[in-house]
């Protein structure tokens, strides 16, 4: 090598790692930059916060990152309002439009929805200790902004003034001891940061400044913490289970069915509970409308009102509604035209009896017109059975009594003559508004619903289920069927196999029960101890059992009286013994009869006395601190602290023998299955009149 050579490879050798260190030193102070900012920006979120600690909140500052092991977490908060997964940005020209959010020109949604993976990240983990997956919120903080509250996607965008009042707004949802498990939980989940952050670059590590002093600016005025707190303090109180699940509840909530999916168990086991928290779920995270519907008009009204206080966020995602009513909006919307008239329908049914039923073969059978109705109603109409040779083919799900082929053909004569009196004084029956839906809905599907949860689904007919499955068909997390068979207390029945739907193993079963008391349950039991019922998957089932019954209480009384003069002064007598109850006031009793007139004499002996009454027909869940009358069937879904069940026949109750004829066996089942939803209606006290 000629001399001189070396010198300058040496020359060249400095000056590149000049340029490396550099090099090294812009980007250090250019992370530096970020972190002083941060740290300026996040202290002031944190100091935003600081009030919340005085009610119960727990502020975790710098923490890990689940899963990643540089990215931190500014700030989490844990408190009875539920969990708040903090960022705070320092953006400037921030806009937020359409569920997306730009920074000047830049769309910066997917770094806010890294924040909304990290929610549900934190949901499924604290689900394991119970915690509701709508408790956790992911919450953007606009530093040095106020006045904003936005969305985008799940997640909140507030500004740094705004945050306060927002967490504080959630109020008390979680009791000091739930916070006290989530933490624990939290506190693994977001490990405290130690490492400083890396350097690319070989140099000698500098001396650090000391960090600035603290913010001590105050961001609110005094009042407006008092407020922001107050507001939290003053919201509407939610039901424990609104925000805290069992583990296996909560995690059912999120789970991911690849098709339709079944939930069962036994009465107050919590089924319509995980399926409202499944319709919020859903509703947050699936891109169209959840449709939660049951056979009860009434059921639906009532539990968007306990959404809406769980779940505010979502409820105008949730469409309630019960069966028929859908199909009627949805002809009305589509025009076509339908003429609902039940009292015609009974009319043109007895005509159709006088002209073909009265003098022919059903007429000689022991069952009265009534059970050929049915036939017609839940059998053939139920499934929309097109013709003869068909319905010689039907299971006839849920019916006793076996028909001959002749009886079966005269049931179809009877069924084409009332179908001929329907049309020709140009109305409908209930079953006709489902099969007319279901044709309409064949001929234009009806799009926007990404999920159908159907609550008492035992209680449906096959073309009901038929109409709603075809809504969502086999989509993932599509089809949600929750119900007891032993809660069956309508004629008929059907099998999903019928429908066309396979459930696959989509099938869970819940079994503790968080409703009633040890002694109400064994004593509502006795009333289906050795019923058998076709359950919907098809086979030959008795009823769930429910492991575990945490709650015990009172035996339930029977009261027997000599007349319903008698009966109705008991009751009343009852009514006033039960509120005088610490804890319980008229809101919370339940007086239940088999049918209306009964519910209508009981309304009034309870009125006489001048007890606030509300009859279930009217009732919508709204809070309302009248005692609620009406029949077994409007009190599906419902619960009471105290029912009271007043029109009660001593043959109905006790260990009877079931009666041999078939059809009898039928009616008597049913009955006694109507029962025990009754009964398995309350929560502390029952009370049986029997008459
Ligand atoms: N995790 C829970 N913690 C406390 N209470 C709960 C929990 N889950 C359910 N419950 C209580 O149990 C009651 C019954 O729940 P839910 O109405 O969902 O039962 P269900 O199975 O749908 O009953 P049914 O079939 O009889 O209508 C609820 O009102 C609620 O008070």
């Amino acid at each position: 090598m000629p001399a001189g050579d070396s010198a300058g490879a040496e020359a060249r050798r400095q000056l590149a790692l000049a340029d490396a260190h550099a090099q090294a030193a812009a980007e250090a102070r250019a992370t530096a930059a970020r972190y002083g900012v941060a740290e300026v920006t996040e202290k002031r979120t944190a100091l935003a916060l600081a009030p919340l600690t005085a009610v119960g909140h727990h502020l975790l500052a710098d923490r890990r990152w689940p899963g990643s092991r540089r990215a931190q977490v500014d700030l989490v908060v844990v408190g009875p309002g539920g969990v708040f997964i903090v960022d705070t940005k320092a953006w400037k020209d921030v806009s937020i439009h359409g569920g997306r959010i730009h920074r000047g020109d830049e769309d910066v949604t997917d770094d806010v929805m890294a924040l909304a993976d990290l929610g549900y990240t934190a949901e499924g983990d604290l689900a394991e200790v119970g915690l509701a997956p709508g408790e956790v919120r992911a919450v953007v903080v606009l530093a040095g902004r106020q006045g904003i509250n936005e969305s985008v996607g799940p997640v909140r965008v507030v500004g740094e003034k705004d945050v306060l009042r927002h967490v504080a707004s959630f109020g008390n949802r979680l009791t000091p001891s739930q916070v006290d498990v989530v933490l624990g939980r939290a506190l693994t989940l977001f490990p405290q940061v130690n490492a400083p952050a890396p350097v690319n670059v070989v140099v000698p590590e500098p001396v650090v400044a000391p960090p600035p002093e603290p913010v001590q600016e105050a961001l609110l005025s005094d009042d407006e913490v008092q407020a922001a707190l107050l507001e939290g303090i003053l919201a509407s109180p939610i039901e424990e289970w609104m925000s805290f699940l069992h583990p296996y509840q909560a995690k059912l909530v999120r789970r991911s069915f690849n098709g339709p999916a079944r939930i069962r168990g036994s009465a107050g086991t919590g089924k319509t509970v995980v399926g409202l928290h499944r319709a919020a779920y859903l509703a947050r995270t699936r891109p169209g409308r959840v449709l939660v519907t049951t056979f009860v008009r009434t059921l639906p009204a009532v539990m968007r009102q306990m959404l809406g206080r769980m779940a505010p966020d979502v409820v105008e995602k949730v469409h309630f509604t019960g069966v028929h009513g859908f199909a009627l909006t949805l002809l009305k919307e589509r025009g076509v035209g339908v003429n609902l008239k039940p009292a015609l329908a009974d009319e043109a049914f007895a005509a159709a009896w006088d002209a073909v039923g009265r003098h022919g073969l059903l007429a000689a059978a022991t069952h009265g017109p009534g059970y050929w109705r049915e036939e017609i109603d839940y059998v053939l109409k139920g499934r929309g059975v097109q013709d003869v040779t068909a319905y010689a083919d039907v299971a006839r799900t849920g019916r006793r009594h076996r028909l001959t082929v002749e009886q079966r053909r005269a049931v179809w004569d009877l069924h084409r003559a009332y179908d001929d009196e329907l049309r020709r004084r140009r109305v409908h029956d209930y079953a006709d508004v489902i099969l007319l839906a279901e044709a309409e809905l064949r001929r234009e599907p009806l799009t926007g619903y990404s999920s159908v949860i159907v609550d008492e689904a035992q209680d449906l007919s096959c073309a009901m289920v038929r109409m709603l499955y075809g809504l969502v068909g086999d989509a993932a997390d599509g089809f949600t069927l929750i119900g007891d068979g032993q809660q069956s207390i309508y004629p008929g029945g059907y099998t999903l196999a019928e429908v066309g739907i396979s459930l696959a193993g989509r099938g869970v079963v819940m079994d503790v029960n968080y409703r009633n008391t040890a002694q109400i349950l064994a004593f509502a039991s006795r009333m289906v101890a050795d019923d058998e019922f076709a359950d919907i998957e098809g086979v030959l089932a008795r009823g769930d059992t429910p492991a575990n019954v945490p709650r015990t209480g009172p035996e339930p009384v029977i009261d027997h009286c000599r007349s319903w003069r008698e009966r109705d002064a008991r009751l009343v007598a009852r009514a006033r013994a039960v509120v005088r109850e610490v804890g319980t006031r008229p809101g919370d009793v339940g007086v239940l009869c088999m049918s209306r007139r009964a519910a209508q004499r009981a309304a009034e002996a309870l009125r006489a006395d001048g007890a606030p009454v509300v009859m279930l027909e009217d009732y919508d869940g709204s809070q309302t601190d009248a005692v609620k009358i009406g029949t077994i069937k409007r009190a599906k879904g419902l619960e009471f602290k105290q029912v009271l069940l007043p029109d009660v026949r001593a043959t109905q109750i006790g260990d009877a023998t079931p009666p041999a004829d078939d059809t009898e066996r039928e009616r008597w089942e049913r009955l006694r299955r109507e029962l025990y939803v009754a009964m398995t209606r309350a929560r502390d006290g029952l009370w049986v009149g029997v008459v």
